[in-house]
């Protein structure tokens, strides 16, 4: 590499820290000098609507279609997303070249010590409808209230006491290194947005260069898993409108993968834990058909593929 290659992130406090991190480990990894890798931001649609909920607008193409620009015009090499903010059916020509260990994939809440300690038809700031559908699921009593901004913005509510909780994603808060506030949901009580904690690196497709040195920091079984949960979510034809959450690990050599779809007010459920060969690619496709077909209404006319 003669010239540095650029990397293109969104400019909000959590994208610069995962961008920082993704350029630290590229410099390691292909051994070149401290700073080679040149930062740039790129105003996404997400950041600019502040005031409104997301949902109202068009899909996760908010947060990826000022990025993907940017990438296919040259402005930049290779772009650093959230996954989870990423769209499951992506443009031809952008890869996903390398993913990043996950991280805390775990959610937490903050304002209380746990969901069942939350004082009866507390208000919970939240404007993803997972979270809302799942804490209804548990507490059918409580107060959901959209809240937007970023991580620290969303934290100050909180203080001003305009709510009394809030979920983040683990991931989120310790890469902002927020380590001690809020309490971890276990898996069992609150399985994640699929893809969370995870920090997806994407090229132009037909990029070799890039790729090649994007492949150097690419996490082999994260990757794995996080195709299995994007595979999963594209079959059922969700959007960021449908109440999803799913989560796929490796367990004694095999994939246990956990998913749950929820109807919007948190009374209907489907869940599923099932254990499969990595090998078995059309598993996830076949989860989701399947999970849509034992869905009561409410929750299939969320889904495009229901
Ligand atoms: N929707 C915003 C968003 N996108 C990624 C993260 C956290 C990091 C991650 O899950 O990778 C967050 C904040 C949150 O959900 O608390």
């Amino acid at each position: 590499m003669e010239r540095s290659p650029i990397l293109g992130t969104r400019g909000s406090p959590l994208a610069l820290a995962q961008a920082h991190k993704v350029a630290s480990a590229l410099e390691v990894g292909n051994r070149w000098p401290a700073d080679f890798v040149q930062i740039q931001t790129v105003e996404t649609s997400g950041d600019r609507i502040q005031d409104r909920p997301l949902a109202e607008f068009g899909g996760k193409q908010l947060w990826t279609k000022e990025l993907d620009r940017a990438l296919m015009e040259h402005e930049v090499d290779f772009c650093v997303h959230s996954l989870k903010d990423v769209e499951a059916i992506r443009p031809r020509d952008i890869n996903i070249a390398a993913v990043r260990p996950r991280g805390d994939m775990l959610e937490r809440l903050i304002g209380a010590e746990s969901i069942d300690a939350l004082k009866e038809g507390a208000v919970v700031g939240t404007s993803s409808p997972r979270r809302k559908a799942q804490l209804l699921s548990l507490r059918p009593d409580l107060k959901i209230v959209p809240i937007r901004g970023n991580v620290q913005t969303r934290l100050a509510k909180l203080q001003s006491g305009e709510v009394d909780a809030t979920l983040l994603a683990g991931a989120g808060l310790r890469r902002l290194g927020i380590n001690n506030v809020g309490t971890p949901i276990p898996l069992e009580v609150m399985l994640p947005a699929p893809t969370q904690a995870v920090i997806a690196i994407e090229c132009r497709a037909d990029d070799a260069v890039t790729q090649s040195f994007l492949t150097i920091v690419d996490d082999r079984t994260t990757h794995t898993l996080v195709s299995i949960e994007r595979a999963f979510t594209a079959a059922l034809g969700g959007s960021c409108h449908s109440p999803v959450a799913a989560y796929a690990e490796i367990v004694e050599g095999k994939v246990r993968f956990r998913a749950q779809l929820l109807s919007e007010d948190g009374r209907d459920q489907v869940f599923e834990d099932v254990t499969f060969e990595c090998a078995d690619l059309d598993t996830p496709t076949k989860l989701a058909r399947a999970m849509l077909d034992r869905s009561p209404d409410s929750i299939r006319s969320l889904f495009t593929a229901g």
